[in-house]
């Protein structure tokens, strides 16, 4: 499949920003008008550059941000979520009028970008899978935005994997599960495998034999019609091994525990949205 998109601006091409720009980068990806990208500091603008991608630093060129908004019709925010008003502000000048700015900062809302600029406005939560194309990305809507937006928004974060629509309501949320997900799931693989250490394999071993596990079942969930109760349930044999550790498992009230860390996740999205 083949994507056309727009000429694209990234304001803040760090992690997640550098991410979605590999995604643009892809050969079945046309970008019309070019990709332009800025950084604070010359290092971060030299990693980025590459055929295609016109790369600044402030340092260097302290107008590097009006430039690289300059004629784009995407206009997408990777800075951190404090920066998003003043970076929105120092912007607003130079944006062009039909420019659609897409914010990937978590917590802060649409309806504060639409306090500062005219232009229509997205919000989007990638993670970080987007680096090889397996991101899930949350992308809602401001009130300004129309299904056309929308649509340019999806096809920009398909680039780099599944996109799901949701109201704004429910992208802190989201956050919680998929933007913050991929360091829960590292989590548990550091944690899985420091046992499988204590139990006599070496670091490298501990990590083929936890993180195999985890790719494998993974597939084997995406290959099946069962679902994940199903699947574990075949894995636990009656009287046998598994039985007696999932009883651990479960006495743990793995539910409470993500319960309390998402909770935990959305109070901190609704500071990050006070400012
Ligand atoms: N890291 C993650 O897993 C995710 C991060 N996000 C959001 O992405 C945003 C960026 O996070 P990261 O990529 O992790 O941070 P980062 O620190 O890697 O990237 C931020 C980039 O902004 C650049 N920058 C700073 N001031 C600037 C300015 N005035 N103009 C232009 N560029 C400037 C820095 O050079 C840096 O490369 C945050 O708002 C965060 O909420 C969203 C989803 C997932
Ligand atoms: O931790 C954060 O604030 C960002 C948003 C989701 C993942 N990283």
């Amino acid at each position: 499949m083949t994507t056309s998109l727009p000429s694209i601006a990234i304001v803040g091409a760090g992690s997640m920003g550098g991410a979605i720009l590999q995604g643009l980068l892809d050969p079945s990806v046309t970008v019309t008008g070019g990709i332009r990208v800025t950084n604070r500091t010359a290092a971060k603008a030299a990693a980025v550059r590459s055929e295609g991608v016109e790369s600044f630093a402030l340092e260097n060129t302290p107008d590097a941000n009006a430039r690289a908004v300059k004629g784009a019709k995407v206009v997408m925010l990777g800075v951190k979520p404090h920066m998003i008003p003043d970076t929105l502000a120092e912007l607003a000048p130079f944006l062009e009028a039909d420019a659609i700015v897409v914010s990937v900062a978590a917590g802060v809302t649409t309806a504060r970008m639409e306090a500062i600029v005219d232009n229509v406005v997205l919000r989007a939560m990638p993670n970080t899978p987007a680096i090889v194309g397996k991101a899930v990305t949350g992308l809602s809507a401001g009130s300004r935005a129309t299904d056309e937006d929308l649509a340019i928004g999806r096809a920009v974060f398909e680039t780099v994997g599944t996109v799901v629509e949701t109201p704004e309501s429910q992208i802190d949320a989201l956050s919680t599960i998929s933007g913050s997900g991929p360091a829960y799931v590292f989590l548990i693989l550091e944690e899985f495998s420091r046992t499988a250490v204590d139990m006599g394999f070496t670091p490298e071993q501990a990590l083929t034999l936890v993180a195999g596990t985890f790719e494998g079942s993974l597939a084997l969930l995406a290959a099946s019609d069962s679902s994940p109760e199903e699947l574990r349930k075949k894995v636990t044999s009656p009287k046998g091994t598994t039985e007696r550790a999932v009883e651990q498992l479960q006495a743990a009230d793995l539910k409470s525990i993500f319960d309390k860390a998402t909770a935990a996740a959305l109070v901190r999205a609704k500071e990050l949205a006070a400012g």
